[in-house]
């Protein structure tokens, strides 16, 4: 991160439920398994809306998916240290806001992010603590085919994100970076890995909503 000193969120974000980290390359299916998660565990989780300076894709709602900004705005909030991390990704700006992560840890849901691995290495530096999970395809032409068959990019974005995903594959291999892998071969396996890892902090959701 450019930005020195690095963020730190403060006491409160030692309190309540731990935050998730999903990351990994795009295609794996971070969105799938999310999209299976909140609509199994309806208010234990709250998705951290990023920001983004990519156009929304058919279907996807501003404020919902995604913040989505111009540069220029973005990097004004920037500048203004509004944002806990951000990073260049396939020619376009993402970035997690400190209000997006917030506003979940103030209703005590497990927040969720999904962030590519430059967030990854950069919410280290933070007192965030989330549990790190990495999503990965069970090959690059597996990972292909998937975002062929998406049809959200043009030839052009695809190349960026495959160039992307290669390298991320690479760095996800350093030790201690994840706590999980999860191979996103069968896509209900995927998510009973993500459910068991996920479980403890689940339970404790849940017991504090009933009390
Ligand atoms: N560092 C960082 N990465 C983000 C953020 N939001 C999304 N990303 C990552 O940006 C990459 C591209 O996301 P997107 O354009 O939605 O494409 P998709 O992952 O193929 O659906 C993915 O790896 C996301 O995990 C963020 O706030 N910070
Ligand atoms: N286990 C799976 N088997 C087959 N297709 C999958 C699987 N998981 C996800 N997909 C498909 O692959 C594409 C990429 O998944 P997506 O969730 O958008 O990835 P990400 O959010 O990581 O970029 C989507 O079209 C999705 O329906």
């Amino acid at each position: 991160m450019q930005n020195l000193p690095f963020p730190r969120m403060g006491p409160s974000a030692m309190q309540g439920p731990r935050p998730v980290v999903l990351s990994g390359p795009s295609g794996a299916g971070k969105s799938t398994l999310l999209k299976k998660l909140f609509k199994d565990y309806e208010n234990v989780f709250g998705f951290s809306v990023s920001h983004t300076t990519r156009k929304p894709r058919p279907g996807e709602v501003n404020g919902k998916d995604y913040h989505f900004v111009t540069r220029e705005e973005m990097q004004k909030e920037i500048d203004a240290g509004e944002f806990i991390e951000h990073a260049e990704f396939s020619g376009n700006m993402y970035g997690t806001s400190k209000g997006a992560v917030q506003a979940i840890q103030a209703q005590n849901q497990i927040c969720v992010l999904d962030i590519d691995i430059q967030g990854v290495k950069n919410i280290k530096r933070t007192d965030l603590n989330p549990i790190y999970i990495s999503v990965q395809p069970p090959s690059i032409d597996v990972l292909e085919k998937r975002l062929r068959d998406r049809r959200t990019e043009t030839e052009e974005g695809l190349r960026k994100r495959l160039t992307a995903a290669c390298v991320d594959l690479e760095l996800s291999k350093e030790p201690g970076l994840f706590d999980l892998v999860i191979i996103n071969d069968d896509l209900e396996k995927a998510y009973s890995e993500l459910k068991e890892v996920l479980w403890e902090e689940i339970k404790k959701a849940q017991e504090s909503k009933k009390s």
